[in-house]
């Protein structure tokens, strides 16, 4: 899946980075409440949440992520808009997303996202970069790789839809 990209400008992202240009844990304002937030780009922009500032782990399944999605998809921080996963923590090596695609909104699966996941929770020190996934549609293996900085995706493709378009 390449490399992923921090610096806040070519994610891109407005909220403040850091020392080393990366948005890390940053508080983002919802609602009047203050979500943690990594930013990553895999060629497209990802936000990446575990939860509120304070607040316990979040349980994705709990979410109403058709409100809030949209509040963090369309958010002035976001020059290009984002895409956005809310994650759970099950163990170093296992964790549970929901996504909100940008354009798109709940999907079943999103690839860059899963791997965007990975590398925020390293960034943050909650997990291993080696990790289970868990998505809607079933389970993906991540590797952020030390050595190259690459990440690689493992897990099985299954046709969900078949249609036609008249043109
Ligand atoms: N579904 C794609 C990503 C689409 C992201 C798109 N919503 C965007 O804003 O670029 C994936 O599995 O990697």
């Amino acid at each position: 899946m390449g490399e992923p990209i921090l610096k806040a400008s070519d994610v891109p992202t407005r909220l403040p980075a850091n020392k080393d240009q990366s948005v890390v844990k940053s508080g983002l304002n919802v609602d009047r409440v203050t979500w943690n937030v990594t930013c990553v780009s895999m060629g497209n922009p990802h936000c990446i949440t575990f939860g509120t500032e304070g607040g316990q782990n979040l349980k994705v399944d709990e979410l109403r992520l058709a409100e809030i999605g949209p509040k963090f998809e369309n958010h002035e921080v976001f020059p290009a808009q984002t895409n956005t996963e809310f994650v759970q923590v099950f163990t170093h090596s296992h964790l549970k997303m929901h996504v909100w695609e940008r354009g798109a909104g709940a999907t079943l699966a999103c690839g860059t996202g899963a791997c965007a996941v990975v590398v925020a929770a390293v960034l943050e020190g909650r997990a291993e970069r080696n990790c289970t996934v868990d998505l809607p549609g079933g389970p993906l293996q991540i590797e952020w790789r030390e050595e190259n900085n690459h990440i690689n995706m493992t897990g099985p493709a299954e046709v969900v839809f078949c249609g036609s378009v008249p043109l």
